[in-house]
């Protein structure tokens, strides 16, 4: 699902990240670790197509990473910082997640149910600017979990402001979502997570994994 053969991107004249060889397959996680700063983020920018890069390949789903091909944003979710629209609530977000990928009538009951699931139930009709860091954060995994299981999930920290009960509950839907077949690309400070979803794990400190995939 996901190949890169020695990836490396500078910014400017400072190096970030590479070489790097990395490949997730369905239903696989790889997880990313590492101190601040050490390319983790970037790493799974070129992996979604945020981010260009400076040598090497990526291949995602067969080709180049495609973030203006809806069919690859629909195959690929990418969680990274929290864009809404003012004007709409928490619930009309999710819904427009929910018939953008084809839920049709099954669309609001579906919103409820991840709703209640991400304990947003109370704060649907709240823009989402009215919500805290943390409410924000379960948001972006609302919407990650609205629509069918997507081929690839590519996640950057999304523990990330939540509550120790929430980081439990989010490392179980995780889990569920490799026994449906989609593959996880994950970076993470959160040793609970490392350990719940580590199929593999790829240590950044000290410069990255230099053309491997690091240790297990
Ligand atoms: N847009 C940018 N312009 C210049 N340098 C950048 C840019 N984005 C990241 N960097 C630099 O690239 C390096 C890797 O940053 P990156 O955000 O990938 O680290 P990270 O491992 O995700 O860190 P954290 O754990 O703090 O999120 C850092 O030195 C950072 O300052």
């Amino acid at each position: 699902m996901i190949r890169l053969k020695g990836v490396v991107r500078h910014y400017g004249p400072n190096h970030a990240i590479g070489p790097i060889d990395l490949e997730v397959g369905p239903g696989e996680s790889v997880v990313l670790i590492g101190p601040n700063g050490c390319g983790k983020s970037t790493m799974l920018r070129v992996a979604a197509g945020l981010e260009t890069y400076d040598s090497g390949s990526v291949n995602v789903l067969g080709g180049e990473p495609q973030q203006d091909s809806p069919d690859f944003r629909r195959r690929v979710f990418v969680l990274d910082e929290l864009a809404f629209f003012p004007d709409l609530s928490v619930r009309e977000h999710l819904e427009l997640i929910a018939v953008g990928h084809g839920l049709g009538n099954k669309a609001a009951r579906r919103v409820d149910a991840v709703l209640a699931r991400c304990r947003l139930s109370l704060h649907g009709d709240l823009s989402p600017r009215q919500l805290s860091k943390g409410l924000q954060q379960l948001l972006l995994i609302a919407s990650m979990l609205v629509p069918p299981s997507p081929d690839l999930m590519i996640l950057d920290e999304p523990e990330r402001h939540l509550d120790e009960d929430a980081r439990s509950w989010l490392g179980e839907e995780l889990v569920q979502k490799k026994l449906e077949g989609t593959g996880l690309l994950v970076a993470t400070h959160h040793r609970p997570l490392v350990e719940a979803l580590g199929d593999r794990v790829v240590d950044f400190g000290g410069g990255g994994p230099v053309g491997s995939e690091g240790a297990e």
